[in-house]
């Protein structure tokens, strides 16, 4: 990464504003899972080890400008605190007396955590005078938050236009192990692209034919390829005005010679349930009324295979339906290839990092992006506005 880290400046007897993404999950008032909030821990110990003040700022959740009980930190705050062995402050205001007070009494190696900054209208509008009044309470500015880099919000980038700002360890991390692979990757490369979001994937695929050796397409994303080729896709997930797109993808795949895998056999079901009744076709016989919500048994041996003989796998997006048990099986057949490979296994977040945890193959892996539309838009190429604004090394 060409940016500078907390590694390239001197933070002690510093007061540091530092973003961190711990938009965690949680259930009646308890995170369930501190995944995001562990791995920002080095970068917050490195920050306390070293003699600085530090002020940690997140949203959870999309409070929309305004106060939301449920969307509070303090379930976070404690969390932290259990974490790191040392009492977390939390303020219940963003900015303001409450906070300037706080932070007046701090100490080198205290932790302070401010409200959701998603609390305040400004925070998303990326508004000058909110970012202005972030930079205001301290003397340098670190980024940690990867999983909304590609948010342009006061707290991940508009605060760093008034204060020195640089990179915690996950940022750079991330930044350098997704960046690795995709501008200099072991070879076969193969990127696996599944899930449901058709429109927010499909320039991810354009990107990514750029790259790799094989790509392979699962989950809902495939149906709009599939009736692309001009097959009947029954009642199965369609993004009606992305199909040229499709077909043109496909073309670029074949000049590239990249290797363009798809479903040759589905698990179809009359209903978007459990107790639906279900049975595997060709890829070429999904009945008018029914839907495809899995791979078959052929594509996941396939898919297996392709993933086993490869050196490097880029995963987003899951195969099929893997909340529901009867259309799992893909998701996790591709969950166990990845754990086998010897290959370098990345997960680009969101529901894949929940899939392969669900499945118990999480530490298998070489990386579980904490980002997920950001691992996203990074794949596809984008420069994230809260790397962007990070000074130069
Ligand atoms: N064949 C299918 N039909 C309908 N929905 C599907 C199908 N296959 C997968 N899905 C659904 O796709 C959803 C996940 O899609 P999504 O595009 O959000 O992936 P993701 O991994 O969460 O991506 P991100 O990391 O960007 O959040 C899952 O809830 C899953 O049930
Ligand atoms: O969970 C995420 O992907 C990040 O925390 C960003 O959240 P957002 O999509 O609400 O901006």
């Amino acid at each position: 990464m060409n940016k500078q880290t907390i590694r390239d400046v001197e933070v002690n007897g510093k007061t540091v504003f530092c973003r961190v993404d711990f938009n965690v999950p949680m259930s009646d008032g308890e995170v369930t899972d501190d995944t995001r909030i562990k791995a920002a821990l080095p970068t917050i110990q490195h920050l306390t080890g070293n003699g600085a003040k530090v002020i940690l700022a997140s949203h959870l959740g999309r409070p929309k400008g305004e106060a939301v009980q449920e969307l509070r930190l303090d379930p976070v705050a404690d969390r932290l605190s259990d974490l790191l062995g040392q009492t977390v402050t939390k303020t219940d205001e963003v900015y303001g007396d409450e906070v300037s007070q706080a932070i007046s009494e701090l100490n080198s190696g205290d932790v302070l955590l401010i409200e959701n900054v998603r609390f305040h209208p400004g925070e998303e509008k990326n508004d000058a005078e909110l970012a202005k009044a972030f930079a205001d309470m301290a003397d340098l500015f670190v980024n940690d938050a990867f999983g909304a880099a590609h948010r342009a919000h006061a707290s991940t980038a508009g605060v760093a236009e008034y204060i020195p700002a640089v990179a915690g360890f996950l940022m750079e991390k991330e930044i350098n192990v997704l960046g690795k692979a995709l501008s200099n990757p072991e070879r076969p490369f193969t990127a696996i692209v599944g899930g449901a979001k058709v429109k927010d994937k499909i320039g991810v695929i354009d990107n990514l034919i750029d790259k790799v050796d094989n790509l392979i397409i699962g989950g809902g994303l495939a149906y709009t390829f599939v009736k692309a080729l001009g097959h009947e896709i029954g009642k199965s997930l369609l993004e009606e005005d992305k199909m040229d797109l499709a077909r043109e993808y496909m073309k670029k795949a074949e000049e590239k010679g990249v290797n363009f895998y798809m479903p040759e056999d589905v698990v179809v079901a009359d209903d978007f349930s459990d107790s639906a009744n279900k049975k595997e076709v060709a890829i070429d016989s999904i009945p008018a009324d029914w839907e495809a919500l899995d791979i078959g048994p052929k594509t996941r041996e396939k898919y297996a295979n392709v993933i086993k003989e490869s050196n490097l796998i880029i995963w987003n997006g899951p195969m099929g339906v893997f909340e529901i048990e009867s259309f799992a099986n893909g998701t996790k057949a591709v969950a166990e290839a990845l754990s086998q490979t010897e290959g370098y296994s990345v997960i680009g977040g969101g529901d894949s990092a929940a899939a392969v945890e669900k499945f118990g193959y999480a530490s298998d892996m070489n990386h579980v992006s904490t980002g997920g539309g950001a691992s996203l838009e990074f794949m596809e190429g984008k420069e994230l506005p809260g790397v962007a604004l990070l000074n130069d090394k």
